[in-house]
């Protein structure tokens, strides 16, 4: 599903009006209606005091309507207006009128903190003070209503956006409010999958606002959503007449003393996720500890007992190496990354300790051959990039990174983003189950085997990520987030990818 800015979906809004021969108004009473029919299926009728709170553009106009339908339906509904500016938008003044004219309900003028009302924890507030055009920071005391409203522990349902939140910036120290729900139009917005903002959004709904399918399907997205549907997609069946030597050969280069488990785990998970052949290449002191718990790999041994060092590796021209799991930051394992750097044309999977090396000898990123893929979390990702101002620069600065480089960078998080020059994805699924040692070394072994079977690399990229974390969510099926290891996620990568063949009804 695409992501769109929101200079995008107001185009969008504008060209489907066009199209549609509909006006504004029409628009906006079919988009608020979709939002009266969720709040109402939930609410049913129920005994509560709803809190409307309205801004004085079309997203206070969203509000006004929703507040008319909820009043007809006889709820117990209180409208206040958030006057922040006297730039009142039409479908703004033409609800606002309707509103008094049809329901004889006049809505509370707030202008300063002394208008504030008492929100009270069982209250059920809606959020309609600003939407898509919020663009600069608020006043103050529209900062303090929010807190204010996030104070008060009342179940919050957000239209559209969250106040206080942009699609695609974000206001340094600018309250935004916590909604336990985000109901939104058409697309979902960037800033619900950033780890700075994401929390805000609560549980997000996309409405269906109709709106024009010819621009939505042509337009380029900010960023893409990965669902099963679309890795479904991308998944490369084997066929009937095929061998090991078809399905690839994984060179998986790491480990040091006291970190071996990180090769094992990502050895098993590349044989798991289907590639021909796997050699692990790891200090001697590695060599029973491979052997005995992944007897499905080959081993190859470096001149060094407790950590790599520097050799030659007799690779084919196809063969996939993958550098990093538990390697440590020896000087003498620097010599190796340097000496495949060198070797290897093909793309490489780099993660961990290769990472860092790579921010500790800049000059080695020059000799990444293209299209590889680097996998950091967060700590590994700034000391690559260096630090960031916020979420949208540090996307930025990522997708700077991966153009001069010609790389595909895996940011791992809740919400995983992989990112090339020029696309975005985000991923979705997965669980805090997975924040667990050793989960990383697992998506490496995934994508390195995945890479070794010749899908594209950023489709063993997004792909890769996307069943690592399917793994996880159907380990957490049988279990509780708490009890998940990482070695659970390789065993589950099969039912995973199976899943996203069944038929719904048989899903887990
Ligand atoms: N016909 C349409 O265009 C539709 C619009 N819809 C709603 O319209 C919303 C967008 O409406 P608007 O573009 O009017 O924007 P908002 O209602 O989000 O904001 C209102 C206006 O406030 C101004 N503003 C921005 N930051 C401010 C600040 N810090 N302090 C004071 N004023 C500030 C901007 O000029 C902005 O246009 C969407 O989020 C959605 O809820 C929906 O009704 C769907 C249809
Ligand atoms: N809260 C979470 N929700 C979903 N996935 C998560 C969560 N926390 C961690 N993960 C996933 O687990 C993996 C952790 O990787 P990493 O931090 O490198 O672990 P390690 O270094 O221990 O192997 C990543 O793929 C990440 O996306
Ligand atoms: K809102």
């Amino acid at each position: 599903m695409k992501i769109f800015s929101a200079e995008q979906l107001h185009e969008a809004d504008k060209i489907t009006q066009e199209k549609q021969k509909i006006t504004s108004l029409e628009l906006m009473e079919r988009a608020s209606s979709r939002i009266f029919e969720e709040i109402n299926n939930r609410l049913n009728g129920a005994e509560i005091k709803i809190k409307v709170f309205c801004g004085i553009g079309n997203n206070g106009g969203d509000g006004l309507v929703v507040a008319r339908k909820l009043v007809r339906e006889g709820y117990h509904v209180d409208v206040y207006v958030v006057n922040y500016s006297d730039k009142r938008s039409e479908g703004f003044l033409e609800n606002y009128r309707t509103l008094k004219e049809d329901t004889k309900n006049w809505p509370v003028l707030l202008k300063s903190e002394d208008d504030f009302p008492e929100i009270k924890s069982n209250d059920f507030v809606i959020d309609a003070i600003f939407g898509i055009g919020l663009n600069r920071p608020l006043v103050e005391w529209v900062q303090k209503l929010i807190v204010r409203i996030n104070e008060s522990k009342a179940f919050k349902v957000a239209i559209d956006m969250p106040s206080g939140m942009l699609a695609d910036e974000i206001i340094a120290d600018q309250p935004i409010v916590e909604a336990n729900y985000t109901l939104t139009f058409q697309a979902p917005k960037l800033a619900f999958f950033l780890p700075e903002t994401a929390p805000f959004a609560g549980n997000v709904q996309i409405i269906d606002i109709g709106i024009d399918g010819q621009y939505l399907a042509e337009n380029p997205a900010k960023a893409i959503l990965i669902g099963e549907e679309q890795a479904a997609s991308l998944y490369q069946p084997r066929s009937k007449f095929t061998h090991k030597g078809n399905y690839g050969h994984t060179y998986m280069v790491g480990g040091s003393y006291g970190m071996m488990g990180s090769m094992t785990l990502s050895s098993k998970a590349a044989l798991r996720i289907g590639v021909g052949k796997v050699t692990a290449v790891i200090p001697q002191c590695g060599y029973d500890i491979l052997q005995t718990s992944v007897p499905e790999a080959m081993v190859e041994v470096v001149p060094h007992d407790i950590h790599l060092a520097d050799m030659k590796l007799e690779l084919k021209k196809e063969d996939i190496v993958a550098f990093g799991m538990g390697a440590g930051t020896n000087e003498k394992s620097i010599e190796l990354l340097t000496t495949l750097l060198n070797q290897v044309k093909t793309p490489m999977l780099i993660d961990a300790d290769g990472l860092n090396m790579l921010s500790k000898y800049s000059e080695l990123l020059e000799l990444i051959p293209e299209k590889s893929i680097l996998t950091p979390h967060p700590k590994e990702l700034e000391r690559l990039i260096g630090s960031w101002k916020n979420d949208f620069e540090k996307l930025d600065k990522v997708q700077k990174f991966s153009d001069k480089y010609k790389v595909t960078m895996v940011i791992k998080g809740a919400y995983t983003m992989t990112v090339s020059s020029d696309n975005i994805y985000i991923n979705t699924n997965g669980n805090p189950g997975m924040a667990t040692a050793g989960s990383g070394d697992v998506l490496s072994g995934v994508i390195a085997g995945l890479l070794a079977q010749g899908y594209d690399p950023a489709i063993a990229a997004v792909f890769g990520v996307f069943i690592h974390a399917k793994a996880g969510d159907l380990v957490v099926a049988d279990t509780v987030p708490d009890a998940l290891i990482a070695s659970d996620i390789t065993a589950y990568l099969g039912k995973a990818i199976r899943s996203l063949f069944e038929k719904p009804e048989t899903k887990a």
